[in-house]
């Protein structure tokens, strides 16, 4: 299922504007944005453009929760349940507010730590669904039907281009951090030997929240005294495991990027600098990605392996996930340029399309049935094509079923939806009129390689009658669609069944748009089959040592008269 990226603009509180010192370059409509100065005018649009004044409430349900009220408690069930990825990336220049968006405010750490934390108006986007996450979680436990529910969490930072688990516990006594290894051999990208924590309260998800935070990159930067050094990615794996062994699994992640800032108006220096150099660089492959995503070009290459950020979440970005960005923006005259940057880049994001898929691994039992059922189906439709003469490629079929076997692991749906779709193109293959006419045309070849191989008996080519029974022209009932001529024939002595001349014409009629696409078809057969008749004669004649060669020359100017037969 193809599923667009949603793009929702925030525009920053801030003092700034507070005081009037916003951008008059600026004209923010509900769903347009237009820069506009003496050299330029720029029009950006977008499904939602959130005003400063915006609660985190109303964020968090325009991005969290379906438009469509009577769903909004329980899609995290549905979702899971069903097994989809969902992905949240904020992103936007430093101190835009992504981590206010994400998160909440700076004592949200302190509040956790002291068990003082309770959901108030600015808790952020995180905190929110954690509490939607945990009651679907208890919810879906309740299931009968269900073997194993499991919720989990981890939390890495990406920080000069290496990955750090948050949640290592060494980090405090071994001030080493080990960067992580990205595995891409497996359905999407993984990271290896992330410590991964079962969870099963909204308190343990936020305990999780701020022991990681203790061990992120945090520093000052000139906008933001408590700015975010790395991309932060905290994930939530939801496995379902049913009685029947089958297992679906759901992840959801919040990805709140570092603050990007031009390298030219930095008073960064030393390792703040080189900080800054590297955020900046996988930012632009993030954009680079996102460019050649929404470029819409088929084959068009993504660098995803330009940066760790883009190809760990290769799966967020036009690969399986309900995607949306949070893109933070500032009116104030000072961002002018970083909200230009920002809008472009939402501009395009908005334009890249997921391929939705559930995330389901059957059981080794059910594959096991899957295969045979698909096998037999196969073999089934094997018969029917051999049935109708309809040729087809004997070794697409052998590696059909070679695949089968091969492909275990395979999603099976996506299998059987293969399957079905060529079920059914063979179907329609076999009912449409060309067709019916193509294993007409491939009976009449039989029919008259059979007479060919019969003694000739004094016939002339203007004598013979199309499937007329007094030539032997039977055709065997078995190779026309029984529902075509509506009339079931006689069976003659052998119990064999024929259709006579007048079914045959019914049956030909049925099959064509008009008198003129019939007369056309018959012509073009009739003339055909005398040739083959005039042929064999030319044959028998030639072995008789009596050659007439005037019935060959004569042959295309008598078509006119087989068309009588109608
Ligand atoms: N909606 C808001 N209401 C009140 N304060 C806000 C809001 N948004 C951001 N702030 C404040 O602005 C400052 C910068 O915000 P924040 O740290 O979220 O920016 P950021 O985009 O994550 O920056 P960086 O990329 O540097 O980490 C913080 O002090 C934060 O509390």
């Amino acid at each position: 299922m193809d599923n667009q990226i949603k793009v929702v603009i925030l525009q920053k509180k801030s003092l700034q504007i507070f005081l009037n010192l916003k951008s008059p370059n600026w004209i923010i409509e509900e769903e347009a944005i237009t820069y506009k100065n003496i050299k330029q005018q720029e029009i950006f649009e977008f499904d939602v453009i959130m005003p400063p004044i915006t609660l985190q409430e109303e964020i968090f349900q325009s991005i969290m929760l379906p438009k469509i009220s009577f769903l909004q408690f329980c899609l995290f069930i549905i979702l899971s349940l069903q097994g989809y990825n969902s992905a949240v990336f904020a992103y936007g220049a430093t101190s835009s507010g992504k981590t206010y968006t994400i998160l909440g405010p700076e004592s949200t750490i302190e509040q956790i730590l002291n068990n003082k934390f309770n959901i108030d108006q600015s808790s952020g986007i995180l905190p929110r669904s954690f509490y939607q996450i945990v009651d679907g979680y208890q919810q879906i436990k309740q299931q009968a039907s269900l073997q194993q529910v499991t919720l989990k969490a981890n939390y890495v930072e990406i920080y000069n281009e290496q990955i750090y688990d948050l949640l290592n516990q060494q980090y405090k006594t071994n001030n080493q951090k080990l960067d992580l290894k990205i595995s891409t051999i497996a359905d999407g990208p993984k990271l290896i030997g992330v410590r991964e924590v079962q969870v099963e309260s909204v308190n343990d998800l936020m305990e999780l929240i701020a022991f990681g935070s203790y061990n992120r990159a945090i520093g000052a930067t000139q906008f933001n005294s408590r700015s975010s050094r790395s991309h932060v990615i905290f994930t939530i794996e939801l496995l379902v495991e049913w009685k029947d062994k089958s297992l679906r699994t759901s992840k959801i992640q919040f990805i709140d990027l570092a603050g990007s800032e031009r390298l030219a108006k930095t008073v960064a220096k030393g390792q703040m600098l080189e900080e800054t150099k590297k955020i900046n660089q996988s930012l632009h492959c993030l954009g680079h990605c996102i460019m050649a995503l929404s470029s819409r070009k088929t084959n068009k290459h993504v660098p995803y392996r330009d940066s760790k950020l883009t190809l760990l979440l290769k799966e967020c970005l036009g690969g399986n996930s309900n995607t949306s960005f949070i893109c933070a923006v500032s009116a104030a005259l000072e961002h002018e340029e970083k909200t230009i940057q920002t809008l472009k880049f939402a501009q395009r994001a908005k334009l890249i399309l997921n391929k939705v898929k559930i995330n389901i691994k059957l059981s080794y039992e059910q594959i096991e049935k899957q295969m045979t059922m698909l096998k037999q189906e196969l073999s089934m439709m094997e018969k029917i094509l051999t049935m109708n003469g309809i040729k087809y490629d004997k070794q697409i079929f052998k590696e059909q079923n070679f695949q089968l076997q091969i492909d275990q692991t395979m999603n099976i749906e996506e299998l059987t939806g293969d399957y079905r779709k060529a079920k059914r193109r063979s179907l329609q293959t076999s009912n449409s009129k060309s067709d019916i006419k193509e294993q007409f045309s491939y009976r009449f070849q039989q029919y008259l390689d059979s007479e060919n191989s019969k003694p000739q008996q004094n016939s002339s080519p203007n004598s013979k009658r199309i499937g007329s029974r007094q030539s032997g022209g039977n055709l065997r009932k078995q190779s026309l669609p029984c529902s075509l001529d509506g009339s079931e024939a006689e069976p003659d002595e052998n119990g064999e069944h024929y259709l006579n001349e007048a079914q045959l014409i019914q049956a030909l009629k049925s099959i064509s748009e008009t008198p003129r696409e019939l007369s056309q078809f018959v012509n073009g057969r009739a003339s055909q089959i005398k040739f083959h008749t005039q042929e064999s004669q030319y044959q028998s004649s030639t072995t008789n040592q009596t050659t007439n060669t005037e019935q060959l020359k004569d042959m295309p100017k008598k078509r006119d008269s087989c068309c009588q037969v109608f």
